[in-house]
């Protein structure tokens, strides 16, 4: 071999591999793309164009079409880069093309024999395609053909219905040749016929090379493109971990991420840490670590919800001298819905009441226990003020990463999530990113939530600007046509084209999903859920007034009995239920159950928005029988009857046809035409029923108010008397509390 291809070119001299085909072009080296492969004097010319300029092109050296050359074969897991880059990949090298052929061929040929074996029908043509095959192999063989044939791709990526003249292009032959292949095949069809998924494979496998089918790709399904990102195990490297900083008020948490941000990262050239970015990345002993500067528990849960889990580490910090507190327990929560490993950072050790023990003792009750006391959970004690062991934390980070071997191909499409946006005034919208798989370049075409464009500028913490940004790395971008939201994931596209039609449905389909945004569970629709076997856990989040309740709700919940599913309790604490609480059942589909507390504004706002379901009761009985029912599917909407008017009957009619008119007046409220009645003589109901009709003069009315005549008439029922009353009424749905 010795031939150098152009991707290893690209990489020695760090240019882009366009750059490469493009300098090479314009010199008249016959070359394809970032597989083909130099000559000797070919690369010379080129390292002598491009090589000096080593660093010039690093923004866009590694775009993520080229990337996945060393790495990524073609196979359908890889939907998104096929999906553009199908020919790129299809040419594999030209001077090994020779040899491949041979064993296609022979591959093609034992392949050929099964086909002969099941389709006795085609022998005769058989025999002619061995012929046939015969001269192309001597033709290969002996002479080198005059005009160069690109060589077939190993595999051949086929969506169902293509006709030759589009397997032609995908396989660089001419059309005819298809078509003739086809007729030796015994499939008699013209170019344009589109033909079915049996014929391809058949003629791929005469090819010798493989058929795969392509999966037809919704570009809107960011999420998919994103699992397939991420479970890309091709070509891994480590990455650093990203951690959130959680706990309870005034325990530390933003004293510790401004220690660290000052003490760890050395100020950019702009001079001193100029943006804050939501988010920074640290270097301790060589490596890195991210650290997400998230405002609280609820935001961290917001993004989850929404998606996004991107906490590899939870850092609990608990104030030593205060011990574990109301947030400290929901942090705690938190966490471990998020399933992400807990380090306690007990913090202000400096302080003279600091009880560091008593610490640990209150959260070995959390399940959070000392490796010393034969637990598995990381204990560092710290100052945050005076930066007392902060490295020791830094360490225990890694070494936890360490051991979770937190690992990202950054040789692929970059994909992430959105830490934060706004809307700037002079730059437009401005998106904090934390990348999690690939490479972001600048000038990548991205969808980004239900927004789309090309990343115009990128940003470190520093305020520094970065060309290309790899796995764990937190970047600020410019670029896009909208202000996405937090939690939001985001995907690179190989163009720009695919990029904009995928964010644009993606908007369109947000808003037509916020249109029927009612899918959150309810004790409503949990028994609906239960029978479509999409719940076998129910999800409660329990906020009461005394710890006793908390307690006793608690237990019950966990004792109903209903076969096949069961009630997880995913958070509880004392106190009004917040958003935090929401935001936590949004995340898990839970339902909050409040226990003589009531929502704070915010939280029910918020409840409104997320359709989260709270139900409020002051009966312990009441909360657990309402679970119960709603499990059981038992749970009969509540109605309530409201009276809405009063006519008093004043005269009577007879009608052979329609029974007794009562002509009357609308004493009090209304009267609808759909109303129930009843029928009220000297004080006693007298009849239960509905209207028949009601009507003004003669003509049909669906409404008489108070003050105004009506002639009506009860549906079955024609004993009505002079001074009766109808009263109207109607039953109302009990709004959930
Ligand atoms: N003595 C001492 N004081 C500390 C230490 N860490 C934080 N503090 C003080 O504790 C107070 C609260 O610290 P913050 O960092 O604001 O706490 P927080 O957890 O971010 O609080 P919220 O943002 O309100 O949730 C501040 O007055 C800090 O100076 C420490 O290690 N030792």
């Amino acid at each position: 071999m010795g031939k150098k291809r152009i991707y290893e070119l690209s990489k020695e001299i760090r240019v882009s591999t366009k750059k490469i085909i493009d300098t090479a072009k314009n010199k008249g080296i016959d070359v394809t793309n970032h597989m083909s492969t130099l000559t000797d004097s070919d690369e010379k010319t080129l390292r002598n164009i491009l090589g000096k300029k080593s660093n010039h092109h690093s923004n866009n050296s590694k775009k993520p079409s080229d990337g996945h050359h060393n790495n990524k074969p073609m196979n359908s897991n890889n939907g998104k880069q096929q999906f553009n880059n199908n020919h790129k990949n299809t040419s594999q090298g030209k001077n090994t093309s020779k040899s491949n052929l041979n064993n296609n061929f022979k591959k093609g040929k034992k392949n050929k024999k099964k086909f002969n074996k099941r389709n006795n029908r085609h022998n005769r043509f058989a025999g002619m395609y061995t012929k046939n095959q015969r001269i192309r192999q001597n033709h290969k063989q002996n002479k080198a053909p005059e005009r160069k044939e690109r060589p077939l791709p190993k595999t051949f990526v086929y969506t169902t219905g293509m006709n030759a003249q589009e397997i032609g292009k995908a396989l660089h032959r001419e059309p005819a040749e298809i078509v003739k292949k086809l007729f030796m095949l015994g499939v008699m069809v013209n170019q344009n016929v589109s033909l079915d998924k049996d014929t391809i494979e058949l003629l791929a496998a005469d090819y010798g090379i493989q058929a795969e089918e392509k999966e037809v790709v919704n570009v809107s399904d960011l999420d998919k493109f994103f699992e397939e990102e991420e479970n890309n195990t091709d070509h891994l490297e480590d990455r650093a971990p990203v951690v959130t900083i959680m706990g309870h008020v005034d325990h530390g948490k933003t004293t510790l991420l401004d220690y660290l941000r000052n003490s760890h990262i050395t100020a950019g050239e702009a001079g001193g840490i100029t943006q804050a970015i939501g988010a920074y990345q640290l270097k301790q002993n060589d490596k890195s670590i991210t650290f997400l500067d998230t405002p609280g528990h609820a935001a961290f849960t917001a993004m989850r919800a929404r998606g996004a889990d991107i906490t590899d580490i939870t850092i609990l910090v608990v104030a030593a001298d205060d011990g574990v507190m109301p947030q400290t327990i929901e942090a705690i929560d938190h966490a471990k819905a998020a399933k992400t490993p807990i380090i306690v950072a007990i913090n202000k050790i400096d302080k003279p009441g600091a009880n560091p023990n008593h610490v640990i003792e209150q959260l070995t009750g959390y399940g959070l226990i000392p490796e010393d006391w034969g637990g598995e959970t990381i204990f560092v004690e710290i100052s945050a003020k005076m930066g007392t062991n902060v490295d020791e934390l830094l360490n225990m980070i890694l070494l936890q990463s360490d051991v979770m071997e937190l690992k990202a191909n950054p040789d692929q499409n970059a994909a992430g999530s959105v830490i934060e946006a706004r809307l700037d005034r002079g730059r437009g919208p401005v998106a904090t990113l934390l990348v999690q798989q690939g490479t972001m370049h600048v000038g990548d075409p991205i969808v980004v939530g239900d927004t789309f464009g090309r990343v115009r500028t990128m940003m470190n913490e520093k305020g520094q600007n970065l060309n290309d940004a790899t796995p764990s790395t937190p970047i600020e971008v410019t670029g896009l046509n909208d202000v996405p939201e937090a939690g939001d994931r985001f995907i690179v596209f190989d163009d720009e084209k695919t990029a904009r039609s995928a964010g644009e449905e993606r908007a369109k389909e947000a808003q037509m999903e916020e249109r029927k945004k009612n899918n959150s569970v309810t004790l409503d629709n949990l028994f609906e859920s239960i029978k479509e076997g999409e719940k076998k856990e129910v999800n409660v989040i329990i906020k009461a007034d005394v710890q006793g309740s908390v307690e006793a709700l608690a237990s019950s919940l966990q004792k109903i009995d209903v076969e096949g599913v069961k009630v997880n309790i995913v958070h509880s604490s004392v106190g009004a239920i917040n958003e935090s609480d929401v935001a936590l059942a949004e995340a898990s589909d839970a339902i909050i159950l409040g226990f003589n507390v009531r929502a704070t504004s915010q939280a029910k706002e918020q409840a409104e928005t997320d359709k989260v379901d709270i139900r409020l009761h002051q009966v312990i009985y009441d909360a657990i029988d309402e679970v119960e029912s709603a499990m059981k599917g038992m749970l009969a909407p509540k109605y309530k009857e409201v009276i809405t008017g009063e006519i008093e009957v004043r005269q009577l009619y007879k009608a052979s046809k329609v029974g007794t008119i009562a002509g009357g007046m609308v004493t009090s409220g209304y009267v609808n035409r759909d109303s129930k009645i009843r029928l009220i003589r000297d004080n006693v109901v007298i009849y239960n029923g509905e209207l028949n009709s009601l009507k003004r003069f003669k003509d049909d009315a669906k409404e008489v108010k108070q003050g105004f005549e009506c002639g009506l008439t009860i549906e079955n029922y024609n004993d009505i008397k002079e001074g009766d009353v109808v009263e109207s009424y109607k039953m109302e749905q009990i709004p959930v509390k």
